[in-house]
């Protein structure tokens, strides 16, 4: 899909009285939509946070402290944001991140999101906890590009059926999310005693999965809950180790990428056991309360990957600002997370159309009046750190 971004901003502002009845523009006015449509609970799961929430905020102030140094005079009518990424060339580097149990924000679950990525021609991560399973995605994308987010489950067997699964569904990398052995301390779900799974929510690719079932006692319909506890007492992986991602590496040919990555010597490792790829994220603040912000942590690995494989990041991105910052201190592409939940909960599909939409005309023209053509063209002299 092309966007262009005046002719975005034109319609808006010629809509009139129209444009109060228009979808939201801004982060804060689709998190305040959401708020409005969903019950509390639900609302409170995508929101929240772990502890004190110290890791969240960091996330978003740590865009602060880069302010963009733009040059003037310099020739903008043709722009380019398009990127390569594992062979593909991809309109604009922006990912619709992993998150699960997409059913609690909307009925259509991770179908919507599916289908949105899909018009719009940017990769999808599905999660491994979606509510729908990974084949049915796969049948609404068609041929657009997919990836597949792993929780390494401790059993094996089921581990490779899932990549298979994937590898068979015509998704095109596997992405291993390493910050989520086990489930942050979540204030707002603990006080609302709420735990999607536990109602069969994020069950799609455990209830569908051969191998998972047949470690059951019972089929999962016959008992729900007794099925998701099983299911993330497979997710809760506390032994997963670099030689359990070795396991995986050797299960698939497709591009791997490990995701939860702050720390160069991690990076490093990742690199040593042969990823393709790191996304450098904190979970979007959810795991580890009172942690680095994903911004401060690019620049360390970028110079420890010194540009051998890409380096997507996530965990904070609101606007085109921060999209450039974080390509600027050495990101390929960002991935986007509560944005487009709360979009999916507003306006389901159209709704996560509609915010990427508004990103990507956001970041195109902040790319132009900061004096640059294309994105090939943004490296550290486009920021200065100010504190
Ligand atoms: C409701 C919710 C569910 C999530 N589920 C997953 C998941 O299943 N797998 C995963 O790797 N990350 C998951 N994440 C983390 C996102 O992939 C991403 O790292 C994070 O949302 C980025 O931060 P942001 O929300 O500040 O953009 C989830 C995040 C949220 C908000
Ligand atoms: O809600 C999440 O952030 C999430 O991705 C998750 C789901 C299950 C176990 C651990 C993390």
């Amino acid at each position: 899909m092309t966007i262009h971004s005046e002719d975005l901003q034109m319609n808006i502002y010629q809509s009139g009285d129209e444009a109060a009845k228009l979808l939201p523009v801004s982060f804060d006015q689709w998190e305040n939509q959401a708020k409005k449509v969903l019950a509390a609970a639900p609302f409170g799961y995508v929101h929240g946070a772990a502890g004190a929430g110290d890791t969240e905020r960091g996330n978003v102030e740590a865009f602060q402290k880069y302010k963009i140094r733009p040059r003037v005079c310099c020739d903008i009518t043709e722009r380019d944001l398009s990127i390569s990424l594992f062979g593909n060339k991809i309109p604009f580097p922006i990912l619709l991140a992993p998150i699960g149990v997409n059913t609690i924000l909307h009925p259509d679950g991770e179908l919507a999101p599916a289908k949105a990525s899909a018009k719009l021609g940017i990769p999808y991560v599905l999660s491994n906890v979606s509510s729908v399973p990974l084949e049915k995605v796969a049948e609404a994308m068609g041929d657009s590009v997919r990836w597949f987010q792993l929780y390494p489950p401790k059993d094996h067997d089921l581990t490779k059926s899932f990549i298979k699964r994937a590898e068979a569904s015509g998704f095109t990398a596997i992405v291993v999310t390493v910050d989520s052995t086990l489930l942050g301390w979540r204030e707002t779900d603990l006080r609302n005693a709420y735990l999607p799974f536990l109602t069969g929510h994020g069950m799609g690719n455990y209830f569908s999965d051969p191998v998972f079932c047949s470690s059951l006692k019972e089929a999962p319909d016959k008992n729900i809950k007794a099925a998701a506890l099983k299911a993330l007492e497979e997710g809760n992986n506390t032994c997963f180790t670099w030689r359990k991602l070795d396991f995986i590496r050797e299960q698939t040919r497709l591009p791997l990428l490990i995701k939860g990555i702050t720390h160069p010597d991690d990076a490093i490792m990742a690199l040593e056991h042969g990823v393709d790829g790191i996304i450098v994220s904190n979970h979007g603040g959810r795991q580890l309360d009172g942690a680095v912000a994903t911004l401060d942590s690019l620049p360390s690995i970028s110079e420890s990957i010194q540009g051998k494989i890409p380096i997507l990041m996530d965990s904070g991105i609101r606007r085109g600002a921060d999209i450039l910052k974080a390509i600027a201190l050495g990101a390929t592409a960002v991935l986007i997370g509560r944005p487009y939940a709360y979009a999916l909960a507003v306006a389901g599909e159209t709704g996560v159309q509609e915010v990427i939409k508004h990103l990507v005309a956001e970041t195109e023209l902040q790319l132009a009046i900061s004096g640059r053509s294309s994105i090939q063209e943004v490296d550290q002299s486009l920021v200065i750190k100010v504190k």
